[in-house]
């Protein structure tokens, strides 16, 4: 033994390093990512920014230095793929002195979308993990592959920094067998890990939490049905702060309707499609994951041009509108039975927190479950979490806008900063 420090002092006329605190956040999607960087001493957001259209004749970046004046830089060009986005990404941050090679990032948290049965919990990525990703491609083919590219990409950019990927599946291992099985012969679901997983837990774990709080209990002492609606949509019946039953399946494609996928359909579908239609598995499956739901019905998957054209009497828009309520209505019936008790049904993303009325059209002629929305609360635009029941009603509907982002990053600086 020696007497040595173990920690060797800062050689003279050199500053120690200040201790890393920021986390940087990629949650990739399809043809999109969406990043941030937090400095989770406070939580507080450094920038944020978005890639859309990836892969596409031109793609557009909007980038958001926090902490640098905060005005929104956006470029309009061509990004061909998630490797090339992240790359313009880290060249954005850089620009206002946020690059990755900052000693004073800790980590990158990813978003990953399918973890199967193997991933309950945010994990550092090593090559195994790399590995049991890139084997659930065929169940999340729109996600793994380009959270895979996030998580490559920044592992060539800072070698030396751990990677974390936080699972959309994780929160939803908490189903009962009965939820998360498919009624099919056990043997061949456990030969082929056929069951439920359900996505979006990450949104769904937050949005909870965050409609307790907006209620004053702990989340213990509450149920809440959360309806994510993106571009992806899915329910979940929350019980006290864990998942109990959820409207995604094995792959995302199950439960509401989507922006582009179908949601559920008789199974029998496929087979009449295959042996009627001659059409080939693939082009069936990019039929239901990406050319159905509202753009499939109607030819816009974006709620806000939907709304416009049923304002303007579009009967093909209305249709496709009145689909993709009639199941978000279905689910909440179903999920009311679910939880016998319900305290809260609360809206959340892109759909969830701007689209009036989808709320009002979710909840409407439900005053017999005790859910009512109010016109005037629902109308209001605000950032935060709020109420838009009536006053006296038994059960509160809320908006309570979701933050995958700061999510990951709480989960990630959890599982990394406790080691620095
Ligand atoms: N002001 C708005 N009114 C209605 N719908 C909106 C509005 N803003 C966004 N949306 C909807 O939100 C969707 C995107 O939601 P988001 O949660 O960002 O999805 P994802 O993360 O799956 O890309 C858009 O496709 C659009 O339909
Ligand atoms: C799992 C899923 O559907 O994700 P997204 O909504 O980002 O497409
Ligand atoms: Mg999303």
């Amino acid at each position: 033994m020696t007497d040595r420090p173990t920690t060797a002092p800062a050689p003279a006329g050199e500053q120690a390093p200040a201790a890393a605190t920021r986390v940087l956040v990629l949650n990739s999607g399809s043809s999109s990512v969406k990043y941030q960087l937090l400095d989770m001493r406070d939580g507080s957001r450094l920038a944020v920014g978005l890639v859309e259209r990836i892969g596409e004749r031109t793609s557009r970046l909007k980038h958001t230095p926090l902490a640098a004046g905060g005005e929104t830089r956006e470029t309009n060009a061509p990004i061909a793929d998630h490797d090339a986005a992240l790359k313009a990404v880290a060249q954005e941050l850089s620009r206002d002195g946020l690059g990755l090679d900052s000693p004073e990032l800790l980590a990158i948290g990813h978003r990953v979308v399918h973890g199967g049965m193997f991933f309950t919990e945010p994990t550092v990525v090593t090559d195994e993990v790399i590995g049991e990703i890139e084997r659930l491609i065929p169940v999340a083919p729109l996600h793994n592959p380009a959270n895979l590219t996030g998580i490559l990409t920044a592992q060539a950019l800072r070698p030396d920094l751990p990677q974390v990927a936080v699972f959309d599946t994780a929160f939803h291992t908490t189903m009962p067998e009965a939820a998360a099985r498919y009624a099919i012969d056990p043997k061949i679901a456990d030969r082929y890990r056929i069951r439920r997983y359900g996505f979006h837990g990450t949104s769904h774990a937050y949005v909870s939490r965050e409609t307790a709080r907006l209620l004053g209990k702990a989340p213990e002492d509450v149920n809440v049905i959360v309806l994510h609606l993106g571009n992806g949509a899915s329910a979940s019946a929350v019980r006290g702060g864990r998942c109990v039953d959820t409207s995604m399946g094995l792959t995302p494609l199950e439960g509401l309707v989507m922006g582009t996928r179908s949601g559920d359909v008789d199974p029998g579908v496929v087979f009449h499609l295959a042996r009627v239609g001659h059409m080939s598995m693939d082009e069936i499956d990019t039929l239901l994951n990406k050319r159905s739901g509202l753009f499939g019905l109607c030819g816009d998957n974006d709620m806000r041009e939907i709304r416009r054209r049923i304002d303007e009497g579009d009967e093909e828009a209305a249709l496709a509108f009145d689909i993709y309520i009639h199941r978000l209505k279905k689910y909440i019936g179903a999920y009311y039975a679910v939880l016998a008790r319900v305290d809260a049904v609360a809206f959340t993303a892109g759909v969830g927190e701007n689209a009036a009325p989808v709320r009002e059209a979710a909840v409407a002629g439900l005053e017999g479950l005790g859910l009512a929305v109010d016109p005037q609360r629902n109308a209001v635009r605000a950032e935060g979490p709020r109420l838009i029941s009536p006053e006296s009603a038994r059960v509160a509907v809320a908006v309570v806008p979701t933050d995958e982002e700061l999510e990951i990053a709480t989960q990630t600086y959890a599982l990394v900063g406790k080691n620095t």
